[in-house]
């Protein structure tokens, strides 16, 4: 008899006001495997594995473990029974080193001194993941960071390691180096589960798939025998549309324009994170902005909302079509005068969380229409327009009156795409806008955005995603160390050749034209 599965869950449902998160949910996952999880935008998959790692309690159901029904009330009962979760968003200090990330809450298993380093050293060079113990966590890169999260759960005797959608981060050349990790963990005895809406990287690195819909597993299959469009088919349960090939928009009006726009760093005689940037985006255009996390990109968005002090000039065309220097103006003129902002963190800059749907859709907008008839508030005409984009936006909900919490982090971007669009934006700053949605909701959304664009909408993208970059823009340029140092064509450039592009790794190489001035 085979052995039986590590994780085997049965009969699983999980609900919340209004919401079935999980219905009957049967799953199990083989010891030495790599198990992908992939659904749409609240098809349950984060509550699943929430319910696996101890931080939520299933309604019905029945969690085995090794062939033996468990009970996990917390994570750390979770740890115990060694099962370990990376999330998303990394929770590392900084100012810290490797070896102090790892050990924090962990004393008891080496103390603290050279005992805790010999293990680090051990463990990373058994699973293939080597760090210097005593490294500052602030020097390290998002791959290396990662691997520190690895590490933290390796540390604390997991055999079963969660990761919910590790690649979201990495370049593609940290994907290969992550999916190395993974397979090399599986070779040495360990299961890894993650969750992942690429759906071909899922098919590259994962044994197993498991498909959910609608709150419940719909299929499990050997990822050697799909492929990713009939991944993508059993998720939304119908055949997709085939995608087809799109009309330029670019025009010759320039619609946003960066003369020498520098961001220092803070305090007297401080370094430029953001370093003379000079760029032009046209109407009907979407100029791609491609970088490692932390090449400045960030602060350069905030450079264009003005919501940090910067040197240098940021013009802006209003809905009439004259050009502005809006250097001097508060992010509020800005956004009146027709910019629109989809930020990098929704959490802190797009949504008040303990909110309802219909606040956050005036969030930023207060001032308005629909949200506003003069100086008052028009919470009447704002609730119906949350209406009509959580239909236009498909954003998956029980009601317009549940908090912004309550959705899933798909259908929160969707809820902030529908939002920033229904303004009709002359200019769109977008920061990662697909992040954590899902293949079709993705699709939906450069569906609205090309519309948008058609009409002349602008669109400075920041993305992660190389295949999104590549895929919406009309010309990428590179930021490097606050820098644009590359222009490259979206038509021709691969994504591998972008992630080297991005690292500095080889110059310009033949699908790279050199920066523009
Ligand atoms: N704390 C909560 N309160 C109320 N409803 C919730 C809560 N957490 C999740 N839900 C609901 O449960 C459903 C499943 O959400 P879940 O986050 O598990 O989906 P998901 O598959 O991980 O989605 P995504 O790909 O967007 O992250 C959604 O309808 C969501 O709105």
């Amino acid at each position: 008899m085979d052995t039986p599965p590590v994780i085997e869950l049965r009969g699983i449902t999980k609900r919340f006001p209004g919401v079935v998160a999980n219905r009957d949910v049967t799953l199990a996952v083989a010891p030495r495997t790599v198990h992908a999880l992939v659904g749409e935008n609240g098809a349950g998959k984060s509550t699943l594995m929430k319910i696996l790692y101890g931080m939520q309690r299933p309604d019905e159901g029945v969690i085995l473990l090794g062939g033996a029904e468990t009970v996990l009330a917390s994570p750390a009962e979770a740890i115990a029974a060694g099962i370990g979760m990376v999330h998303q968003h990394f929770m590392l200090a900084d100012n810290l080193t490797v070896l102090e990330n790892v050990v924090i809450g962990a004393e008891k298993v080496a103390g603290i001194g050279e005992r805790a380093r010999a293990r680090i050293r051990e463990l990373g060079s058994r699973y293939g993941m080597r760090l210097e113990p005593d490294a500052l966590v602030e020097t390290l890169g998002v791959g290396d960071r990662q691997r520190v999260e690895i590490l933290k759960v390796l540390y604390r005797g997991a055999t079963t390691i969660i990761l919910d959608e590790p690649t979201a981060v990495l370049v593609p050349q940290e994907v290969d180096e992550l999916f190395d990790n993974l397979r090399e963990l599986t070779r040495e005895g360990l299961t890894v589960v993650f969750i992942s809406h690429k759906l071909d990287e899922v098919r590259a690195v994962a044994d197993t798939i498991t498909v959910m819909r609608r709150g419940t597993t719909v299929s499990t299959v050997r990822a050697a025998d799909v492929t990713s469009r009939q991944l993508a088919e059993l998720m939304v349960g119908s055949e997709l549309p085939t995608a087809g090939e799109r009309p330029s928009t670019v025009t010759e009006r320039v619609a946003l324009q960066l003369d020498g726009v520098t961001v220092l760093a803070g305090g007297a005689g401080s370094r430029a994170i953001v370093d003379g940037v000079s760029l032009t985006v046209h109407a009907g255009e979407v100029l791609g902005i491609a970088g490692v996390e932390g090449n400045g990109q960030a602060e350069l968005v905030d450079a264009v909302l003005g919501l940090r002090d910067s040197a240098g000039t940021v013009r802006m065309v209003d809905a009439g079509g004259t050009l502005h220097d809006v250097s001097a103006w508060s992010t509020r003129r800005r956004r009146e005068a027709g910019l629109g902002f989809i930020p990098e963190d929704r959490h802190r800059q797009a949504l008040l969380l303990e909110a309802p749907l219909w606040e956050n859709r005036m969030l930023g907008h207060q001032t308005q229409a629909p949200n506003s008839r003069g100086v008052l508030l028009d919470t009447r005409n704002a609730k119906e327009d949350t209406r009509r984009i959580v239909a236009e936006y498909d954003v998956r909900t029980p009601g317009i009156d549940v908090t912004a919490s309550a959705l899933s982090g798909g259908n929160q971007q969707k809820l902030i795409v529908g939002r920033e669009m229904s303004h009709h934006p002359v200019v769109l700053v977008a920061a990662h806008p697909t992040r954590g949605v899902d293949v079709g909701a993705q699709a939906a959304i450069w569906g609205h955005v090309r519309r948008a664009q058609e009409a002349g909408l602008a669109v400075l993208l920041i993305s992660a995603d190389l295949d999104e970059l590549i895929g919406m823009s009309d010309r990428i340029q590179v930021v490097l160390r606050g820098r644009l140092v590359a222009e490259v064509d979206p038509r021709t450039v691969t994504p591998e050749q972008l992630g080297a592009a991005m690292t500095g790794a080889d110059g310009p190489s033949a699908a790279t034209t050199g920066a523009q001035p």
